[in-house]
């Protein structure tokens, strides 16, 4: 269009095919381009490889759209401008996918700011592609060849030749913006449901953890104990861990500290189960720890690790605390019961019996020793 706007004392005519690669060549640059550009901005903000394809595909469209002119005369670019041109397409190419970013991440598209970023992008290429245009071709002297001296089938009457190529290249264009359209429909769905799936698993983690430990919470224990009673081959064994004198931590420093306590003993006991076992806070100061084992003796050794562990001075922010133990009671799955309810019960009731005979110690439940309420 520009070279058409010249003004010449000849007729310009164009090799067709030439032309047609140019336009092709822009056509599936761009289309690569925006492919390129909306799906890594899925994974994040990259804008090299987009702006490299856009700056590419301009490039090679100008240069061969120039050599398409059949009677350009002498034509001739320095290095130096050729060089100044690319470098005025990539950072123009760059700035525009940023500022298309900054538009398509406000979700409101009516939004004055989305309309703002809109208009700067298309104009920051317009400006890109006239910078690169007019250095590429600044030193171009159109010269006349006579028209008998060229093979009559190499080109093509200007006007009716290039209005043709304008309206396929319309056409085309017309219908990448109609996929634009669409594809930024699919990518404002995409990352909403994203979204939706993160806000999802947040929201989970809420339901079945506990805010301040964030260990499982009852909820989680009771749909992981019955994941197990399903799977499980080997004896399935349940500690009810209640720490003992944890209120005077409370009542003497005051809740935050017996946070941090609650907190740092979470840590303890998490890093001391390990792989062996699952831990759960189900209440204030009462923990679950499940363990799957065939040897009794292996559960008894761990329980009494946990009671050492427990039992180990802490360093809070306002004092240090030294006098924590702890009452574990343990039931055992299937022979205590096969339901969590009545396994959970029975370990209980096997730490009162502790906590009844001086606490900081372990057993096991046992029908004929302990009583279940009724
Ligand atoms: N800081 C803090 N305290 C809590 C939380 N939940 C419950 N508590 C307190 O924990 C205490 C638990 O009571 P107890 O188990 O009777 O206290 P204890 O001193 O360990 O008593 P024994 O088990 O008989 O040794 C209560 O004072 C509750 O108010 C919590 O999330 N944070």
């Amino acid at each position: 269009m520009v070279i058409q706007a010249h003004h010449h004392s000849h007729v310009i005519n164009y090799n067709i095919q030439k032309t047609l690669a140019s336009l092709l060549i822009a056509i599936v640059g761009c289309s690569l381009g925006f492919v390129c550009f909306l799906f890594k901005r899925l994974r994040g903000q990259h804008y090299l490889l987009p702006a490299l394809i856009f700056s590419a595909t301009a490039a090679s469209m100008h240069y061969l759209g120039m050599a398409a002119i059949i009677n350009a005369g002498d034509w001739y670019v320095s290095n130096t401008k050729i060089i100044l041109s690319l470098i005025a397409i990539f950072i123009t190419s760059l700035v525009m996918l940023r500022l298309t970013h900054l538009m398509l991440v406000i979700t409101n598209k009516n939004d004055i700011y989305a309309n703002f970023y809109r208009l700067s992008a298309t104009l920051t290429l317009c400006c890109g592609v006239a910078i690169m245009h007019f250095l590429g071709s600044c030193d171009i002297n159109m010269g006349s060849i006579p028209m008998s001296s060229m093979p009559k089938d190499d080109y093509v009457e200007n006007t009716i030749a290039m209005t043709l190529i304008v309206l396929v290249a319309l056409v085309f264009l017309l219908a990448i913006f109609i996929w634009f359209v669409n594809f930024k429909e699919h990518l404002s769905n995409e990352l909403l449901k994203r979204e939706l799936i993160k806000k999802n698993l947040q929201l989970k983690q809420m339901t079945q953890h506990d805010s301040l430990t964030q260990l499982p919470n009852r909820l989680y224990l009771q749909k992981h104990l019955n994941t197990l009673f399903t799977n499980q081959t080997d004896l399935l064994f349940i500690m009810f861990i209640d720490l003992d004198g944890f209120k005077r931590v409370n009542d003497v420093w005051g809740h935050a500290v017996g946070d941090e306590l609650l907190v740092k003993i979470s840590q303890t006991l998490k890093e001391n189960i390990s792989r062996e076992g699952f831990v759960a806070r189900i209440g204030g100061d009462e923990f679950i720890v499940v363990v799957c084992q065939k040897d009794k003796q292996v559960v008894i050794q761990l329980a009494k690790k946990l009671l050492a562990r427990i039992a180990d001075t802490y360093e809070l922010s306002a004092t240090s605390v030294d006098f924590i133990s702890a009452s574990i009671g343990i039931s055992i799955y299937p022979e205590h019961g096969n339901d969590v309810a009545t396994l959970l019960k029975k370990a209980d009731v096997a730490m009162y019996y502790i906590k009844n005979r001086g606490k900081n110690s372990i057993t096991f439940y046992d029908e004929i020793e302990m009583t279940l309420p009724s």
